[in-house]
């Protein structure tokens, strides 16, 4: 292996490719600049929709600075077909973020996604995929400063651990998440390159890669399945708006500008939500029995029709009796379509055995008739009165409000002590003025999906999963029933009262119980000093669940300080040590304590940010509450007070895990900072 910086030969050599790989890429912009729509299309709608896509295409076409054109070479050791080489042959190929060809049409650079550019992530010493090279590239703000070579046909030489990958890592940062691109591992890769048609669900601790396998998994999609995708649309599920605006990013840079990003609470906005439940509420609340209870509150408005139809045509009369409109209302709640669905079929049904007695009569009606019977009033009336329109909202606030209401529906799913949980202590008096909580949410949406059917996108990523309930499952699941997805959590990390047990159940909620479950187990982030001190609490949190093993040794990286007083001040002072080095600073605390510490920092005048806003060169502390921790990262991180984050939650098992998020968000040094004593686990 040779890890060079000084500028030899082959170094000017790939210095002028990248060269002529960015006149290549101009020269690709300025083509589509070029295009003149006039004669393509004279109907000013298309026009623009056409305009629409160059703008689009011109943008993904710009030469990002920092963003390196290329950050790997293969050479195999035979010739690849055009087929899986982006149009070009050969036995070299320069491995990308984007596919950049010349004035021929032929490869400068091929996107990472592109099957020949598979073996630069799988290849190895034991099945080197017919590679002879692996090169990879090292880049210092924008230039090409180094190369690491492996010669994978090579037997002589003996295989390493990657030095730029280890660089890559712990090159200090600031601002949102970045991509993997260039050093996505094969264990990764495996999940990031399996199919459209299936879910995977992918289980691994703190700093294992999940966010970023999940995001370059949707990039590779929408490379490999672009048409499909563009019409079914896909979407990444994160826990909060912090969580996402970190990783916002990640995508635009591999050139995918439109994945929607939500969290649970934004699939599911039908009402403001301004209350919260209590622990006991949101769990029942959170319970996939609920949906059963829901089921059948939406169908009791389903009556059995008493009376005969009579349906008044010219001079003549139309008699339905009840027995047969019965026939007609069992047999479509028997199909189990959405209510709204069976509610759109009933006028039509009734028409046709309208038109089959006119027909017995002697007439000859046609298609139009039937609509016209349909339309018929006395038709309408009958329609509402045995299959009246159910509107979701109301629905559920009946069920909170009104306790025999419930009864009927939750008899033999909920026990008295459960309905009495999730009955609203004081009936709101309207939808509007309800404080609906974020659970109620998830039921209004349960609710509408009763009623008609949600849309189907073509691939969910669903992050953080492991704190969704099983109502909350169901609600990601109904926005990919007919698309997969990429499920994505920790066990150990399992915050909520409702938290996942197992893969398999939270799957089976999901709908997709045959995914495939992965585990990750090799850390990216997390130094190998910090991740064995906070593994210790493994067993009590998620028993059997397998340590993260971190790639990356730093001496020194965990400092734990004992103060006898002005605990406030000695995390100030740790964190104007922290400020000493490069890269962005994470202050993460009890949420109680957070006011106490923003206030020792305005003292000391050490500026700070909320989880929310960006860091920047110019502030790189962030303040952060435990509860808003997960999923994020800081170079440094200085952990004020565990056992108040311990305290700070419900049960002490729930404290332990908060803590656990809190101790594994450091990729260089860690400093726990406390007054009081430590958790059992953690004390030496
Ligand atoms: N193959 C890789 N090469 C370089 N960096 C990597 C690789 N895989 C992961 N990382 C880095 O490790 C860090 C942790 O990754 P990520 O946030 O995806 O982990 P996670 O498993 O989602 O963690 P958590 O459970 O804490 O949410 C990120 O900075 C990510 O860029």
């Amino acid at each position: 292996m040779t890890l060079t910086s000084a500028p030899g030969d082959p170094l000017a050599h790939e210095r002028d490719h990248l060269t002529a790989s960015r006149a290549a890429l101009r020269a690709m912009r300025a083509d589509v600049e070029a295009l003149d729509i006039a004669d393509v299309t004279a109907n000013w709608v298309n026009a623009a929709v056409l305009q629409g896509q160059i703008d689009e295409r011109i943008k993904a076409l710009a030469d990002l600075a920092h963003t390196p054109l290329f950050f790997g070479r293969l050479d195999f050791l035979h010739t690849v077909g055009a087929e899986s080489a982006e149009g070009g042959e050969g036995s070299s190929f320069y491995i990308g973020r984007r596919h950049v060809h010349d004035a021929d049409g032929d490869p400068m650079v091929i996107d990472w996604r592109a099957p020949v550019s598979q073996p630069f992530y799988r290849a190895s010493k034991k099945d080197p995929l017919d590679v002879a090279l692996r090169r990879r590239f090292g880049y210092t703000g924008g230039e090409l400063t180094a190369y690491e070579d492996e010669h994978l046909s090579d037997p002589a030489e003996a295989s390493q651990v990657s030095a730029l990958l280890q660089r890559e890592i712990e090159r200090p940062r600031v601002g949102p998440m970045r991509d993997i691109v260039a050093t996505i591992q094969p264990e990764q890769d495996e999940i990031v390159r399996s199919g459209l048609g299936g879910t995977v669900c992918v289980q691994g601790g703190p700093g294992t890669g999940k966010t970023a396998v999940g995001l370059h998994r949707v990039a590779y999609l929408l490379y490999a399945h672009r048409e499909r995708l563009a019409r079914t649309g896909t979407l990444v599920i994160g826990p909060n708006d912090s969580f996402l605006h970190y990783i916002e990013q990640v995508l635009p840079a591999l050139g995918e500008l439109e994945v929607k990003q939500a969290t649970v609470g934004d699939l599911v906005a039908h009402v403001e939500v301004r209350g919260a439940d209590d622990p006991r509420a949101a769990l029942v609340k959170g319970d996939a029995r609920m949906a059963r209870v829901l089921r059948r509150a939406v169908r009791s408005h389903v009556s059995m029709p008493t009376e005969a139809l009579m349906v008044v045509r010219g001079s003549r009369r139309w008699r339905v009796p009840a027995y047969e409109l019965e026939e007609i209302v069992r047999e479509l709640l028997d199909r189990d379509i959405r209510y709204g669905a069976a509610r759109d079929a009933l006028p039509q049904r009734i028409a046709h055995s309208v038109l089959v007695r006119m027909e017995q009569a002697g007439e000859a009606p046609d298609d139009r008739v039937q609509d016209a019977v349909a339309r018929n009033a006395a038709v309408k009336a009958a329609v509402k009165a045995v299959w009246p329109p159910v509107d979701p909202a109301k629905l559920v606030h009946r069920l909170l409000s009104d306790a025999e209401f419930l009864a009927e529906h939750a008899d033999g799913l909920l026990d008295a002590d459960e309905q009495k949980a999730v009955l609203w202590a004081k009936p709101a008096r309207s939808v509007r003025s309800a404080k609906w909580s974020a659970a109620d949410a998830v039921l209004i949406d349960e609710a509408h999906d009763l009623v008609a059917r949600t849309h189907s996108l073509g691939h969910v990523v669903l992050d953080e999963a492991q704190d969704l309930s099983p109502m909350q499952y169901r609600a990601v699941g109904r926005r990919c029933t007919t698309g997969s997805a990429t499920v994505l959590g920790d066990l150990a990390q399992g915050t909520t009262p409702w938290a996942t047990r197992s893969w398999a159940e939270a799957l089976a909620h999901l709908g997709k119980g045959d995914a495939v479950v992965e585990e990750l187990t090799a850390g990216f982030r997390v130094p190998r000093e910090v991740i064995a001190y906070a593994s210790r609490l493994l067993p009590d949190i998620a028993p059997g669940l397998t340590a993260v093993e971190s790639v990356r040794e730093a001496p020194g990286s965990l400092v734990v300080r004992r103060v006898a007083d002005d605990l406030a001040g000695a995390v100030v002072q740790a964190c104007v040590e922290s400020l000493a080095h490069e890269g962005s600073i994470g202050l993460i605390a009890a949420d109680a304590r957070i006011p106490v510490l923003a206030e020792a920092l305005d003292a000391a005048g050490v500026p700070y940010l909320d989880p929310g806003a960006e860091t920047t060169w110019d502030a790189r502390l962030t303040l952060v509450p435990a509860s808003l921790a997960k999923g994020l990262e800081y170079d440094y991180v200085v952990l004020d007070e565990p056992s108040a984050v311990v305290d700070g939650e419900p049960d002490e098992r729930t404290g332990l895990r908060r803590l656990y998020v809190a101790l594994t968000r450091a990729v260089s040094g860690l400093v726990v900072v406390h007054g009081a004593e430590l958790p059992g686990q953690l004390a030496a």
